[in-house]
């Protein structure tokens, strides 16, 4: 680590549980474990846009969707994300028809790091 001051690291030494934790330890929360919870999903390691859709087809909130974490570090440029993510999918979603080209898979995730991502792939993009 090159720059300490802006990483989230123990200013004491401290007990959580049965862990000692030395003071100057870099703590990072895991999002994945939380983002595959067995205990809390229907399919936790699927891409299932249903884990947040009832029964009458109405959104979901689920406690355990934390991509922006939580806490005193989460994320700050969690409502501009959430918005543009918003403005670009539905532009995208009423302009085009997406598609993997005939006899292609779609892209298996690999991790980078701390980052999960998908691997490069192929799109048809068909105007509606
Ligand atoms: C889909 C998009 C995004 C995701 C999934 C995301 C996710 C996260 C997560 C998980 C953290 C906490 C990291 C930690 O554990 O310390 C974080 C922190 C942060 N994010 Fe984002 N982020 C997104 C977009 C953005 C955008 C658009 C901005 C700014 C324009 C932004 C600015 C920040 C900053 C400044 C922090 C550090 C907050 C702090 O430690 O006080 N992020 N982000």
């Amino acid at each position: 680590v090159t720059d300490r001051e802006n990483m989230p690291y123990t200013d004491a030494d401290t007990i959580l549980d049965k862990y000692t934790i030395p003071k100057g330890t870099i703590i990072l929360a895991t999002l994945n474990s939380v983002l595959h919870d067995e205990s809390m999903w229907e399919t936790p390691h699927s891409f299932n846009p249903q884990h947040f859709l009832d029964q009458e087809g109405k959104f979901r909130k689920r406690e355990a969707f934390l991509p922006f974490s939580a806490g005193k570090r989460v994320c700050i440029g969690e409502q501009l994300a959430r918005m543009e993510l918003f403005l670009f999918f539905t532009s995208l979603l009423q302009r085009f028809s997406f598609s993997a080209p005939p006899g292609e898979q779609p892209t298996l995730e690999f991790t980078l790091g701390a980052m999960r991502s998908p691997k490069p792939y192929r799109l048809c993009a068909v105007a509606r």
